[in-house]
Parts: C-alpha cells; structure tokens; sequence
C-alpha cells in the first residue's frame, strides 16, 4: 500500500502541498482532484520523486521512499506515466516496448539485441502491443507515431515494468475522441486487477465518475475531503473547483 504521512513541500513561501496524509490501496483507482493550482501536480512529484519534500514521508509496503530517485521508485514499483522522455524516438515501436520489458528484467548490457534474441521477451512485447492497440505498428519509428499513438505507446512501456502503483495525469489530454476511449479502457482494465493501485489526476467529470473508486480533493495544498465519488461530488468545495461543469447530473 502506498501512504503519504503530513507530506508537505514548500517552495520559499509558499506551500504547495501541504501536510496530506493518505492511504491509497491496491485494487481501488484514486482521482485526485481539485482546482487549478491546488497542488496535485506537485503531489504526484512528491510521490514519484520528482520533488523532495520539505517535511513528511511517502511509503510504499511500509518502506520509506521519500529520498529515493525516482528511477529506484520505479524499480520499487511506482509507475509513472505519460512523460514523453521514456520513449526512445529514433527506435521503432517494437523495440521501444523490448526494451521496457527487458529493463524489468535487469538484464543490463546490451539491451537491444538480448531483447531480440529471447522469444518470451518477444512474445511478451507482442502481447503489449496488442493491449495498447499498436500491433500493426510494430516496425514504425516512435516519433512516426501521432500524439494520441505515442502516449498509447507510454502505457505499454509503464505495463512492461508491471508496477504496483500506477500514477497517470490526464491521460487522455490532447488525445482525439476516437483515441480517449483506448487509453480509458485501459486503465479501467488496471483497475480491475486487484493488485494494483492507480492515481489519476483529471479534470473531467465523466472520467473521474467512469473511474474512480475514491476521490481526494486538494485545495491549496491541502487534503480537504475524500471518500466515494457519490459523496464526495456532492461537495461544494467540488462543485465550485468544477463550476460550469455537470456535477449535478453527472
Ligand atoms: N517548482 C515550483 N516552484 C515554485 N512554485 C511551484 C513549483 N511547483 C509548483 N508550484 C506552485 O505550487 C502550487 C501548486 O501547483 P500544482 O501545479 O501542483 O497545482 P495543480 O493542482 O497541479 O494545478 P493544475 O490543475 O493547474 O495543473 C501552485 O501555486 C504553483 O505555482
């Protein structure tokens, strides 16, 4: 299970995430929601290592992993996704995916041509392909691929390392409306296996509805409600951060 304990960054001033303490549990998604500015960027960064905190821990199974990098979270487990930085742009899609799966692995050495000899490793890479919908795309350049493709090609690299938490910030963002409901659907099959834990950020009502088993409100920084999607909607400190959305009918 991950856990933050009074989790708390500041920056000169200003403190961005402010003493949240929270349980997310395998097999449950958690939305992290709140408006503009309340800190659940900076709370992912927190999580997956990219910021360090002021004050305050993250752990993960009771560990602490609040001064990890984070490529050693990675290995520990937290998966991030949809930064653009993990796909290799000048290899082809294949090869992207052989590689994530071979760097779970920990074969070291190299990487590249281990990963193509070894025809579980193959198959495997195969089998993500065709999760993410990319299987006939196999043999084209990562930077050939659109924008929603690449990003479709970033949860295959995330499920390749098979990580217990999945952390995912608007995934959908600058996707087409034919591509949204793939990568949706994905995450929605995450969430059924009861071994996992997923964080997602969103700002759209009906994916947070369609998705999450609980939501935690941040507001300036602070962890300001949480429970079941039906109860926590229904507050106005929601209803004003997602003013001129639908909340009432949603
Ligand atoms: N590296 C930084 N240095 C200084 N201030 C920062 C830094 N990172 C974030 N902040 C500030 O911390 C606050 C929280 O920002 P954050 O991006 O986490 O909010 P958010 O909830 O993700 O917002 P949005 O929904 O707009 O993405 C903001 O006031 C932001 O300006």
């Amino acid at each position: 299970m991950l856990e933050t304990h009074d989790l708390t960054v500041r920056f000169g001033g200003h403190t961005a995430v402010d003493a949240v303490s929270c349980r997310f549990h395998t097999g449950e998604l958690t939305a992290i929601v709140g408006p503009n500015g309340a800190g659940k960027t900076t709370f992912f960064n927190l999580v997956s290592g990219q910021v360090f905190p002021t004050s305050g821990r993250v752990t993960l199974s009771g560990a602490d992993i609040s001064r990890l990098s984070p490529a050693a979270r990675t290995r520990r487990g937290i998966g991030r996704g949809f930064q653009q930085t993990n796909l290799f742009p000048g290899l082809t899609v294949t090869e992207n995916v052989r590689l994530a799966v071979q760097a779970r692995q920990r074969k070291g050495g190299r990487l590249l041509r281990l990963a193509q000899s070894d025809k579980q490793m193959g198959r495997e890479t195969d089998a993500l392909l065709s999760d993410v919908r990319l299987e006939r795309m196999g043999r084209r350049l990562a930077a050939e691929l659109s924008h929603g493709e690449q990003r479709m090609l970033e949860v295959a690299l995330l499920m390749a390392l098979q990580p217990s938490v999945y952390m995912f910030d608007e995934p959908t963002a600058g996707m087409s409306a034919e591509e949204a409901p793939l990568v949706l659907g994905l995450i929605d099959a995450l969430r059924r296996d009861a071994s996992k834990s997923i964080l997602l950020v969103e700002h759209k009502l009906d994916v947070i509805r369609s998705l999450a088993d609980r939501i935690v409100v941040l507001h300036n920084g602070k962890l300001v409600a949480q429970g079941a999607p039906d109860e926590v909607m229904g507050l106005k400190i929601v209803q004003d951060a997602y003013m001129g959305q639908d909340l009432v009918n949603v």
